[in-house]
C-alpha cells in the first residue's frame, strides 16, 4: 500500500478503489465471497442510490434508526412469486449465509399470488442479493461486494467485469432533480364507486360473510416532469422517520417504494415480534386537538375492532408454529405525520424448524390489509377491487443468518415512466361509513402528496 493511500479518507470512491483490487484477488471457482470494507466518510445511501444505474435495493427498518442497506445490481435473484417459493430457495440462501454471514437479500412480494393483472416489471416477488451493498450499522459504513466466480478463464473474465463496475459506484452531487408537479387523472375508485364497494362489503357483513375487508384505493398521478424516487424517498423519510422506509427499482427505472409504519414480522432466531396495527385518526392541528384525536381514537369501539381482529388472526396464525404466543403490549398508539394508529405488539417462540416461508404464509395477509375471514376476504378483494395490488400491502423485507424482518408495504408508491400511483386502504367493519372511510383513505396519502404540488 503507497504512504499516499494511508493519508487517504476512505471516501466511497477510495473504497471502491480498494475493493476492485480485493475484488481481483478473488480465485475463479472458489465459492461465493462478501468482499467488504469500511467507508469512513459521511455518505448519504440515497444520493449513492441516485448516482447509481441498474436494478437497486434501499431498506431501511423502522425501530433501529441509523441503520439502512443500499444495494446496486444483482449478485442472486430469487424468484419468489409464491411463498411457497422461499422455501425452494432456502438451501440457496443457507448456502451463502454460511460462508458469508453477513449477507442479507432485500425484496418483496406481490400481494396477490396468482393475478394476472400485477404492474408491470413487478409480476412476481423477487428477492435479491445485491452485487454491491452499502450498509450503515451502528454508525459504521461498510462497502461490500458479493460474488462467485466460475472456475477458469470465464471466471477471471467475469472478475475483471465485476472489480470495473466497483468502481462506477459513487454518491450523486445532491439529488438530480426536483420533486415535479402532478396531476390526478385517475381514482380507483372513485367517490362514487366507493359508495357501492363499501354498501356492498357491509351488506355481506350483515349476512355474517365477512368480519372485517380492507379495501384499497389507487390514485393515479401524472408527473409534468420525471421524478427521481430517491429524491422523494429521501423528503418523504424526513417527514416520518418513524417507519421502514424501502424501494426496489428496476432497470428500466419502474420503482416501487414509500414509509410504512407497519411490521408484519421480524425473527431472531426462533424469537419472532409482531403486531396488529389498525384503527386510525388523523393527527390533530394543534397539540390540544391532537390529544383529543387520541384519546377518542384510543376509546373508540370501531377503530379498536379493525385493531382486536388483526391481534386475534396474527395470534392464531402464530400459535400453530409456535411454542408460546403472547401481547406484549396494551393497546397504544403509533404517531406518523398525517395520522396516527392503534398498535398492540405480540411476541412468540418459534417451534424449531419454522422457516420464513412457512411465517408469510401464515401471516400475510393479516386483516390489517386483507380481512377476516381470510379467504373469503381475498375472494372478495379480487373481485371488488379493479386495480392491481401489485406489491401494496404486502411483504417487503429482509432475510439474513438466522434473521428476517418484513414490513407490510403500505404508504407506497409505484413509479412507471412519469406514471406515479398512490396506494391507501382502509379496514372496513360492521358500523363503518362510507365518508369517514374515505376521508381515512385520504388522510393516509397526505404525507407523500405534501411533497408533490398536486392538481386535480
Ligand atoms: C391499508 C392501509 O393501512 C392499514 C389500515 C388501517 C386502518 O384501516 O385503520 C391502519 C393501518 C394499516 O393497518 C394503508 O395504509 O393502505
Ligand atoms: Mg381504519
Amino acid at each position: 500500500m503507497s504512504a499516499d493511500s494511508f493519508r487517504q479518507p476512505l471516501t466511497l470512491s477510495v473504497a471502491a478503489a480498494k475493493l476492485a483490487e480485493k475484488i481481483n484477488q478473488v480465485e475463479p471457482g472458489s465459492g461465493w465471497h462478501r468482499i467488504a470494507l469500511p467507508v469512513c466518510v459521511e455518505t448519504d445511501l440515497l444520493a449513492c442510490l441516485a448516482g447509481g444505474e441498474g436494478v437497486r435495493v434501499y431498506w431501511s427498518q423502522r425501530d433501529t434508526p441509523g441503520q439502512e442497506t443500499a444495494g446496486f445490481g444483482v449478485a442472486l435473484a430469487l424468484n419468489v412469486a409464491h411463498t411457497c417459493d422461499l422455501d425452494e430457495c432456502l438451501p440457496v440462501i443457507r448456502n451463502i449465509l454460511n460462508t458469508c454471514p453477513q449477507a442479507r437479500f432485500v425484496g418483496g412480494l406481490p400481494f396477490f399470488e396468482d393475478r394476472k393483472e400485477q404492474w408491470p416489471g413487478f409480476e412476481g416477488g423477487e428477492l435479491i442479493l445485491p452485487r454491491f451493498e452499502l450498509t450503515r450499522r451502528q454508525g459504521q459504513l461498510t462497502l461490500a461486494c458479493h460474488v462467485e466466480l466460475p472456475a477458469g478463464a470465464a471466471g477471471e473474465q467475469f472478475r475483471s467485469q465485476i472489480a470495473r463496475q466497483a468502481l462506477s459506484l459513487k454518491e450523486a452531487k445532491g439529488f438530480p432533480c426536483a420533486l415535479p408537479s402532478a396531476e390526478i387523472v385517475k381514482e380507483n375508485p372513485d367517490w362514487q364507486l366507493w359508495q357501492n364497494q363499501v354498501g356492498q362489503v357491509l351488506g355481506l357483513m350483515e349476512q355474517d360473510e365477512l368480519e372485517k375487508l380492507v379495501l384499497s384505493r389507487e390514485q393515479q398521478l401524472e408527473l409534468e416532469a420525471d421524478l427521481c424516487p430517491w429524491s422523494l424517498l429521501s423528503a418523504w423519510q424526513k417527514l416520518t422517520p418513524e417507519t421502514y422506509r424501502f424501494a426496489f427499482i428496476r432497470e428500466n427505472g419502474q420503482c416501487f417504494f414509500g414509509a410504512s409504519p407497519e411490521r408484519l414480522y421480524r425473527r431472531n432466531g426462533q424469537t419472532l415480534d409482531s403486531e396488529a396495527l389498525a384503527g386510525t385518526a388523523p393527527r390533530g392541528l394543534t397539540p390540544a386537538q391532537d390529544r383529543r384525536l387520541a384519546s377518542a381514537l384510543l376509546s373508540d369501539d370501531k377503530n379498536r375492532r379493525e385493531n382486536s381482529l388483526v391481534l386475534q388472526a396474527v395470534r392464531h396464525a402464530l400459535q400453530s408454529c409456535s411454542e408460546s404466543v403472547e401481547p406484549i403490549s396494551e393497546m397504544s398508539l403509533i404517531r406518523l405525520k398525517s395520522v396516527q394508529h392503534l398498535r398492540q405488539m405480540i411476541r412468540a417462540k418459534l417451534k424449531p424448524g419454522v422457516t420464513d416461508g412457512m411465517l408469510l404464509k401464515l401471516l400475510h395477509p393479516t386483516p390489517a390489509v386483507g380481512g377476516v375471514p381470510k379467504d373469503r376476504a381475498l375472494e372478495q378483494l379480487a373481485t371488488i377491487e379493479n386495480h392491481a395490488r401489485g406489491w401494496y400491502a404486502a411483504p417487503f423485507g429482509c432475510i439474513g443468518n438466522d434473521q428476517a424482518e418484513f414490513a407490510v408495504a403500505l404508504r407506497c408508491v409505484f413509479l412507471n415512466g412519469r406514471n406515479l400511483s398512490l396506494y391507501s386502504g382502509a379496514g372496513l367493519v360492521c358500523g363503518s361509513d362510507a365518508n369517514a372511510e374515505w376521508a381515512e383513505l385520504d388522510s393516509k396519502l397526505r404525507t407523500v402528496q405534501s411533497l408533490l404540488q398536486i392538481s386535480q
